[in-house]
């Protein structure tokens, strides 16, 4: 059985529609109405442990509520969903032992106290031995260099050391599942590419990871599997390999001439591939899908034009490619 399970998992939130003024809040006490609005609609989910997910959607597809109701702050409108065999809503307590949640626009540190009590206040929540602590606090001070940070006020952090700090407390209970929504946001790079890594060796000792991120980077650096979802749906769940592959099939050949080409007979002798004026007459590109013909072919037609002095091959991002199942131009599942 998987860690994490979701099945047919709904969320509906009614917000009350009032109008305006007075005379709709009179309105409202006679007829009440409200508006119904469907953020996580029928979402099968299963996670194994130690396996790293990255969940993504553009905004308002219903990730952080679908996180919410996996950490037992939400209660489904349908559905079930089980952590370790735990209803989350049904059983906080035993699932806020196993589970790690950082949000990253909000802080679970104490505003007014140092980062280190605020830490040791969690340490006394979670009955972690000292040990046990203190093993762990060398571990997050090595990579997020927590020692700095330790004795400030939770409300005088940057944003960065408040990430840092968020995920040390995220973290300080040895969770078997994470969830990390944007954990570099606001990290310098040298940092965010520290978190990467410590998240890679979080999930290489068998921490199961549930992480959302509009930075591609931390998504190709810690998964390998990928979750789309959007309008509350899943659209695509699968191998982050298996979507560049099965979508990725666009190549880009930018191309350098000795001489002046007319771009019109370029087109002409590449049928089905789409030649694009570049920033001088002697510099296009050519648009190939890889499985109808090779670089060599598109290599080959472009010699017959002009001496070539330059050329490499793109592939596209993951970031182009996620960005275009979203628009529903690449139709996944
Ligand atoms: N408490 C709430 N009451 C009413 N509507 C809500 C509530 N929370 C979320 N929603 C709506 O549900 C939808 C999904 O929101 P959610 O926050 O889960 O999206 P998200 O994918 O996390 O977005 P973002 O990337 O912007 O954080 C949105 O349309 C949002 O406006």
């Amino acid at each position: 059985m998987a860690l994490v399970e979701a099945r047919g998992l709904t969320k509906v939130f009614r917000r009350p529609d009032k109008a305006p003024g007075l005379k709709g809040a009179l309105r409202q006490l006679v007829v009440r109405r409200f508006t119904e609005k469907v953020a996580v609609d029928h979402v099968d989910l299963a996670i194994d442990a130690g396996e790293a997910v990255a969940y993504v959607g553009p905004n308002g597809a219903g990730k952080s509520t679908t996180v919410k109701l996996l950490s037992g702050i939400l209660v489904p409108t349908a559905g079930e969903v089980r952590v370790g065999g735990v209803e989350p809503h049904r059983d906080r307590i035993a699932n806020a032992h196993r589970i790690g949640v950082l949000f990253g626009q909000r802080t679970q540190l104490w505003w007014d106290l140092p980062v280190a009590d605020s830490l040791d206040v969690l340490r006394d929540m979670y009955g972690i031995d000292r040990a046990t602590y203190t093993r762990r606090l060398k571990r997050f001070d090595e990579v997020l260099e927590l020692g700095e940070i330790l004795p400030s006020l939770g409300r005088r952090l940057s944003l960065g050391q408040r990430m840092r700090a968020d995920l040390a407390a995220a973290l300080i209970h040895g969770p078997e599942v994470v969830y990390l929504d944007e954990p570099t946001i606001g990290l310098d790079i040298a940092v965010k590419d520290r978190v990467r890594g410590f998240l890679r060796s979080l999930r290489d000792e068998g921490t199961t990871i549930m992480l959302t991120s509009h930075d591609l980077r931390d998504i190709e650096d810690v998964c390998r599997r990928l979750v789309i979802i959007d309008g509350g749906r899943i659209i695509f769940d699968g191998a982050l390999t298996a979507l560049k592959d099965e979508f990725a099939r666009e190549r880009i050949l930018h191309v350098e001439t000795a001489a002046d080409v007319p771009l019109a007979a370029v087109q002409a002798s590449l049928a089905g591939a789409t030649v694009t004026a570049g920033d001088s007459p002697r510099r296009f590109s050519v648009r190939f899908n890889r499985f109808a013909m090779t670089a060599g072919q598109v290599v080959a037609a472009l010699a017959g034009h002009a001496e070539l002095v330059d050329f490499h091959v793109d592939e596209p991002s993951i970031e182009d490619v996620v960005r275009r199942v979203y628009s529903g131009e690449l139709m996944a599942r």
